[in-house]
């Protein structure tokens, strides 16, 4: 069964505009349309980050080979380029934590990092596939169709990712994102070779341990990290843009889950204290999309 089999049936288009609800009940009178909340269709398998194994085999062993744990079409969620339309691939492994329930506490002890207790992202090598780099950027265009931003994210993307694999990208046409928690040096995974070009950092240790020379954006996951901890590694943004809206992009982003209300409430007083920084939101979530 395809995605269109799924969907309710279309309405007529005259009814589509009107809210079936009386005016008082969140009908006309509200000026609301009557639309269904957003994600409340399934999406198409390219359109959802799980299940890479589903429908990709391993690539040959020989070369070096990338264990990926999903590849989907969305938008990207967060930070300056929230909105645009990407191809996410969410490399396996991470450096800060197993990715198992159990060693949540330990990883979080061995490393210092709080992260280890509130990461819900599955970026373990269960279900990952082996790709190639040409393989991996075949897939890339194959379900980004139009979409020619690819966002590297984890686990611990830099941790895999290397030349290799952003030069496979880019001859695909791609620009490149990189979504890295900054204890990875770019030299070494990129040497002289293709980069990035685009550096998203969410570090997850204290800025002394971090060893990521430079950043187009810095996002701090609040209330575990903020902006006075980081305020030597927040001069290694890049600036961009010209004239007065030449600025660094510094995000503070509440942490979801049971602590949202209360991370929220402390990034508005971190934003209102110093304004050069601004609330991320994860657009993403209220997209209904992965
Ligand atoms: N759409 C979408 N945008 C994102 N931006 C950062 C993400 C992440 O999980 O790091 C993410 C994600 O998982 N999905
Ligand atoms: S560094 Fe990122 S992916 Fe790794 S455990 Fe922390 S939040 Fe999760
Ligand atoms: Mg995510």
């Amino acid at each position: 069964m395809n995605a269109e089999e799924l969907r309710p049936p279309r309405p007529a288009r005259d009814v589509a505009t009107r809210s079936p609800l009386p005016e008082g009940e969140g009908g006309v009178a509200h000026g609301r349309p009557d639309v269904e909340p957003a994600g409340a269709r399934p999406a198409p398998p390219d359109e959802r980050e799980g299940g890479v194994a589903d429908r990709l085999v391993d690539s040959p062993p020989g070369g070096r080979r990338y264990a990926v744990k999903a590849l989907w079409r969305t938008v990207q969620g967060e930070g300056v380029w929230a909105g645009r339309p990407a191809v996410f691939v969410r490399l396996a492994g991470c450096n800060l934590w197993s990715g198992y329930e159990g060693d949540r506490e330990r990883d979080a002890a061995r490393h210092g990092n709080a992260c280890a207790l509130w990461c819900d992202t599955d970026f373990t090598r269960e279900g990952a596939v082996k790709l190639s780099a040409d393989a991996l950027a075949a897939e890339a265009a194959r379900v980004g169709g139009a979409v020619r931003f690819c966002v590297l994210t984890g686990g611990e993307p830099l941790l895999q990712a290397d030349a290799a694999l952003v030069g496979a990208l880019h001859a695909a046409g791609f620009t490149v994102a990189v979504e890295t928690n900054g204890t990875q040096r770019l030299a070494d995974a990129f040497g002289d070779g293709d980069r990035p070009d685009w550096v998203v950092c969410s570090p997850k240790l204290p800025e002394g341990a971090l060893r990521l020379e430079a950043c187009d954006e810095l996002k701090l996951v609040v209330p575990d990290y903020r902006p006075a901890q980081y305020a030597a590694f927040a001069g290694r943004v890049r600036e961009h843009g010209a004239g007065a809206a030449r600025r660094r992009a510094l995000w503070v982003q509440p942490e979801d889950g049971p602590r949202l209300a209360e991370a929220t409430r402390l990034a508005l007083d971190l934003v209102f204290e110093d304004p050069r920084w601004r609330v991320s939101v994860q657009t993403h979530k209220h997209l209904g999309v992965d």
